[in-house]
């Protein structure tokens, strides 16, 4: 048994954008504004500073600011998991110390980027972080950016440690998904990670899942949540379906995240465009981006019947 709240993490956890001002500077009042809306959506919690939340792409500084943010908001409402992973274990201990005092509720992280890492150099890159709080850690998986296979026997020496709660896996291998929820026990958590898969992943064995996409939509996902834990796996399979469509035609904009913020930005949640060298939605978009709003919100609608 782990000596953690597992429940908490369970379910619909939105990997949150970040907010710029018009100075493409972090914007503490949008951030709290876009963190405000998704707790009334009835999320499970919120993931800051990963992939979609571009934590690679700011400063140290910078990230602590958004996480500050959020935790002011929603802190006392939502679980707050945040990505401290960095090019150095050093930053990466620093963010996780800072997340511990503004009480955020678990730290995760990539393995460190850049260098290609043996197995000893990436477990000794999370030891480091994992040793530096009293906080619950969930490794994240995602070879496809950082180039690192994780090991099942890896996974297992992690997942011994009480405070190694979980893992969320981005890789497109369900297999790899239920492999890694049996080598982990019952006590460990796997959070599905490729939206597309998301029922696919919770059927085999993801107590949840932690995604982008989530964050224009996360009704929808919530919607496939409930068919599944109902039984109702042709209703499950329908939402994940139309789902599906929706990311295909977001994936086809200049970048994923600058059409997820333009939408979010035609709803009233201003924030900024991604930054370089992410690339942003061009003027010519504007329209398709408004008729995919369009469509999502009226699913959105319609799930909620
Ligand atoms: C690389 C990446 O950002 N992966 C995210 C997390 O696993 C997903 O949530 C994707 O954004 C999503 O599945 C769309 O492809
Ligand atoms: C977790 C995830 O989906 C992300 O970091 O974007």
């Amino acid at each position: 048994m782990k000596s953690y709240d597992l429940e908490s993490f369970k379910g619909i956890i939105i990997a949150m954008y970040s907010s710029y001002d018009a100075e493409r500077e972090i914007d503490k009042e949008a951030a709290r504004k876009l963190a405000r809306h998704y707790a009334s959506t009835g999320v499970k919690g919120l993931y800051v500073g990963g992939s979609s939340g571009e934590g690679m792409l700011q400063s140290v500084e910078e990230r602590k600011q958004m996480l500050e943010a959020v935790i002011a908001e929603v802190g006392k409402e939502l679980t707050i998991i945040t990505h401290v992973g960095a090019p150095s274990t050093r930053d990466s201990v620093e963010l996780a110390i800072h997340a511990e005092k503004v009480g955020a509720h678990a730290v995760s992280a990539v393995p460190a980027i850049y260098y290609r890492l043996s197995p000893d150099s990436v477990e000794s890159h999370w030891q480091a972080i994992i040793d530096s709080t009293a906080l619950p850690f969930i490794i994240y998986h995602i070879p496809q950016t950082t180039g690192f296979q994780l090991s099942k026997s890896l996974l297992i020496k992690m997942a011994a440690q009480d405070k190694v709660i979980g893992v969320k896996i981005s890789a497109e291998s369900t297999f790899e998904l239920q492999q890694f929820k049996a080598a982990g026990g019952k006590n460990f958590l796997v959070l599905n990670g490729p939206d597309e898969q998301y029922l696919a992943g919770r059927s085999i064995g993801a107590d949840g899942g932690i995604g982008g996409t989530y964050g224009v939509m996360p009704e929808l996902f919530l919607k496939v949540e409930q068919c599944y834990v109902q039984g109702e796996m042709a209703e499950a399979q329908k939402w994940q379906f139309i789902i599906n469509d929706l990311i295909v035609e977001l994936l086809s904009f200049p970048s994923l995240y600058g059409a997820c913020k333009a939408i979010l930005s035609v709803r009233g949640f201003e924030t900024g465009q991604p930054r370089m060298p992410l690339l942003p939605i061009k003027d010519s978009d504007q329209e398709r981006v408004e008729a995919l709003n369009n469509r999502i919100l009226d699913y959105i609608l319609e799930a909620k019947g």
